[in-house]
């Protein structure tokens, strides 16, 4: 049997920062100061075509930058309303399963089935879903490969596929492109911490609705398609979570750069598990915010709220140690509840200060940032001390003002939850403070035995978009 493929559907969603409000964004009554990254997940969507008389249902989802990275899910309307549920099948030797995937892919194709009405089986066909990760989202072991990338992802993924009934037309040669090969599993490379699954789900469920919809129905360019985009892509990555965070990640991929209040927990709380009774109305119902029971949704984004004087960047520095977010975060909200008095005045003037610090930025006071910035750290360091949770670290204090003197760096800050794992900062955009950083911390980590790099990627305003297909050479099929 041969299956072709033709109408391709390519989205991309960036990576966040959180470059102030970590823990105070979890509570409607704050908010955070969101900066979407140059660094995108993307997804292409591609029909699966079978030779007459063949029929094949199988949703194929695959990372060719990965090794063991290919995801196969058959697919069947569950009972009682229970909507569209996947079964991952099996690809090469063992199952590897990838739960932010197979939920979105739940989350998205009842959806889908639930607005195509009445002919839900059919409304979903075969399709195969390609993921490419810009590079900075990993650091493996070994650093990415930019040489062998093309062919080397060509050939793992056709082993995997071997043992499948289906054989695409082409794959394409080894061309020099943006997306890098790393020769390891998604397991065994190193996160960054630009919210890549935030960004995943996001595209993904993008690339799926553009996909199967008619764009009279979905449309990523209207703010209603936005709207059903973040609220489903929300839920999506809640449940494959297994938590509610304050998706201030989700609401970056949809949007980009904004400051962002988060949606009141409860609106998921009715939300059976994908595939249960009643799911399918259910989650129509919350995604719409329709239905008595149903609360609305009230996330606030404000993109105007948010920009960076000309000629200033914000970039990332990763330091590769790591810290445990869910412990951190934890901890934080344990002490707020003991001791709730001391920690809405340090909550409330968090705060003023961060909205200070957006103020100084939007408002181009290019004299006024480092005063802004180190206000705001002094408060972080308090809230860090008084809960016992080291949110800036001595070490990342240390870091952060030594880099304060590197010619044309206004100041930096622990972005997010803060911890041992990256720096924000906010620099002059040129060339030369490029270099002068990049060597500041070449000198750093030799000088402090510890690795800390200076990273590709920089602040962006936009959100989600639709792509169009050169940047993918070499790694369709
Ligand atoms: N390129 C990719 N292809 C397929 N799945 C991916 C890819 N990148 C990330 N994922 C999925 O996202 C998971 C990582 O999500 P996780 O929330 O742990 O990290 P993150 O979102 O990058 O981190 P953080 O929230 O700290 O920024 C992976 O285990 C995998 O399921
Ligand atoms: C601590 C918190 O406010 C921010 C976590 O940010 P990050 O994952 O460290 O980038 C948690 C959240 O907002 O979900």
């Amino acid at each position: 049997m041969t299956a072709t493929t033709d109408r391709v559907t390519a989205v991309s969603a960036p990576g966040k920062v959180l470059l102030a409000g970590g823990y105070l964004v979890l509570d409607r009554a704050y908010n955070g100061l969101v900066f979407g990254l140059s660094a995108r997940i993307n997804v292409v969507a591609q029909e699966i075509h079978t030779s007459e008389g063949v029929h094949l249902t199988e949703i194929v989802v695959e990372s060719p930058q990965f090794l063991e990275a290919q995801w196969r899910y058959g697919y069947h309307l569950a009972d009682g309303d229970g909507g569209i549920k996947v079964t991952q099948l099996q690809a090469g030797s063992r199952i590897v399963s990838n739960p932010f995937v197979e939920t979105t892919l739940n989350y998205a194709l009842t959806y889908i089935a639930c607005t195509a009405k009445h002919r839900p089986s059919n409304s979903v066909k075969s399709a195969r879903l390609t993921i490419l990760a810009d590079n900075d989202y990993y650091s493996s072991p070994t650093g990415p490969s930019t040489t062998s990338s093309s062919s080397a992802a060509v050939s793992s993924s056709e082993s995997l596929s071997s043992t499948t009934t289906t054989t695409t037309t082409t794959t394409t040669a080894a061309t020099p492109s943006r997306f890098s090969y790393f020769p390891t599993t998604l397991l065994g490379a190193h996160k960054t911490g630009l919210g890549s699954s935030a960004a995943l789900v996001t595209a993904l469920t993008a690339a799926l609705l553009t996909h199967y919809l008619d764009p009279s129905v979905f449309s990523l360019s209207t703010p209603a398609g936005k709207t059903t985009l973040h609220n489903l892509a929300q839920a999506a990555h809640c449940a494959a979570q297994g938590k509610v965070g304050s998706g201030f990640d989700v609401a970056a991929a949809v949007y980009g750069s904004c400051v962002y209040r988060r949606f009141s927990p409860g609106i998921l709380a009715t939300l059976p598990e994908a595939g249960a009774p009643g799911f399918a109305t259910l989650l129509e119902k919350v995604i719409h915010g329709t239905g008595s029971s149903t609360l609305k949704w009230d996330t606030e984004v404000v993109k105007d709220a948010v920009s960076l004087p000309a000629g200033v960047a914000m970039r990332m520095c990763d330091v590769d140690c790591g810290s445990q977010t869910v412990g951190m975060v934890k901890q934080v909200l344990a002490w707020r509840a003991r001791d709730p008095q001391d920690a809405k005045t340090l909550w409330d003037e968090l705060q003023r200060r961060n909205e200070a610090l957006a103020a100084v930025l939007r408002e181009s006071r290019l004299g006024d940032i480092r005063g802004a910035v180190r206000a705001v750290r002094e408060y972080v360091r308090i809230i860090g001390d008084k809960s016992g949770v080291p949110i800036e670290p001595e070490s990342q204090t240390e870091l952060l003002d030594a880099l304060e003197t590197v010619e044309g760096v206004y100041g930096g800050v622990v972005p997010g939850a803060g911890g041992y794992d990256a720096v924000a900062l906010l620099a002059r955009d040129d060339k030369e403070t490029l270099a002068r950083i990049q060597a500041f911390v070449d000198g750093w980590s030799k000088e402090k035995g510890g690795r800390v790099s200076l990273m590709g990627v920089k602040g962006e305003m936009e959100g989600v978009r639709q792509q169009g297909l050169d940047l993918y050479n070499g790694w369709l099929r």
